[in-house]
């Protein structure tokens, strides 16, 4: 069991109340401006044209708005979504099940696109940009390949690691968006939105508070969100503000700048044990017993954005901010950190 209160936020599949939380309309979805911009003109164009959309592809760090994002296309597009993810199409049978169910114009939405095993990206290939789906059916001297004519498609890929996906893959989208972090503000205005949803009461330096330590993360703020809401009732008088929120986060330890216990502690162990590095990510995943892929996926890109790590070809640096945080001298020479 990791210590990471954010860590059940990485991948779990969204509950019954998170999903009645997504915007279902670009109109409600709050921040994301540049890519909310491209989408709504790519769609617009397309339904002037009465084409189908482009392949999209969108990057970023869990619970940025991705799947909401595809399901909030298909909406304005008035297509149908269908969903799968990289791990679920085994082989090209599978791809070839999930793709023979699709009507013109429809969605696919593929989520961990970069997870599909590289033998069905293959045939993904022509299936994104000639609509066609060539399989080769049984194997040796009788191996022979039959082609299916796809009906016009459009592909919505997701993925956490942009940077593994295979350039050929990469290259048959259209449209390429990389969701960045939340600013402070734009989380406060959707744990208000969150809050008349959940019938909550909230005031705003209760959602500033909030916001300020979900990680730039709408997915995190959502959750902290029923927490903070759960301690307004049993020990406060059911109202969000400062004061409640503080207290209730600082009860689960998420300190000011929304840093968890886990985030803590690879700190601490790049500081004590690397001696501030630079330290291979695999080794700090060892050193704090936390799966490397999370501590890339999850942690590393927010201590990233907040200053705290740097990556360099060497490897990960601890930054002058980390040993403040952590209340460590800082006992390197400046030109050994960067
Ligand atoms: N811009 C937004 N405005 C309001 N709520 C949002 C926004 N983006 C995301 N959310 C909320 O955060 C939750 C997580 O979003 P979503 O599942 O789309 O993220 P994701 O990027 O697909 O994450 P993962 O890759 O982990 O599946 C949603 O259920 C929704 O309630």
């Amino acid at each position: 069991m990791s210590d990471s209160y954010f860590e059940q936020t990485s991948s779990a599949p969204d509950t019954q109340e998170d999903i009645s939380l997504r915007p279902p309309a670009f109109s409600e979805f709050h921040g994301q401006e540049k890519i909310k911009e491209r989408l709504m003109l790519m769609v617009e164009a397309a339904k002037q044209r009465d084409d189908v959309l482009e392949h999209v592809l969108l990057s970023g760090p869990p619970g940025l708005g991705k799947t909401t994002l595809a399901n909030i296309i298909a909406g304005a597009a008035g297509t149908q979504l269908h969903t799968t993810s990289g791990p679920q199409i085994e082989k090209a049978g599978d791809l070839a099940g999930v793709l023979t169910n699709v009507q013109k114009g429809d969605i696919l939405f593929i989520d961990e696109i970069h997870r599909l095993h590289p033998a069905v990206e293959e045939y993904l290939y022509p299936a994104m940009e000639d609509f066609r789906l060539d399989i080769i059916i049984d194997s040796g001297p009788s191996a022979r390949s039959i082609q299916l004519n796809l009906p016009k498609f459009t592909l919505v890929g997701a993925t956490t690691r942009a940077g593994m996906l295979t350039s050929p893959l990469r290259s048959r989208f259209g449209l390429v968006n990389r969701l960045d972090y939340y600013s402070r503000e734009e989380l406060a205005v959707i744990l208000i939105r969150s809050a008349n949803l959940l019938k909550i009461s909230i005031q705003p330096d209760g959602a500033a508070e909030i916001a300020a330590r979900s990680r730039g993360t709408p997915r995190i703020a959502n959750n902290l969100l029923r927490w903070v809401r759960d301690f307004a009732q049993v020990r406060g008088n059911g109202i969000i503000d400062a004061e409640t929120a503080h207290n209730a986060l600082a009860m689960i330890e998420i300190d000011n700048d929304g840093l968890d216990e886990m985030d803590v502690r690879i700190l601490e162990a790049m500081i004590y044990k690397f001696n501030g590095g630079p330290v291979g990510l695999s080794s700090v995943a060892v050193a704090v017993g936390e799966d490397a892929s999370t501590l890339e996926e999850v942690h590393e890109p927010f201590l990233i954005m907040q200053g705290f790590v740097k990556r360099t070809p060497r490897g990960r640096v601890a930054l002058p901010a980390a040993y403040k945080k952590i209340g460590a001298p800082l006992t390197k020479p400046a030109d050994e950190l960067f």
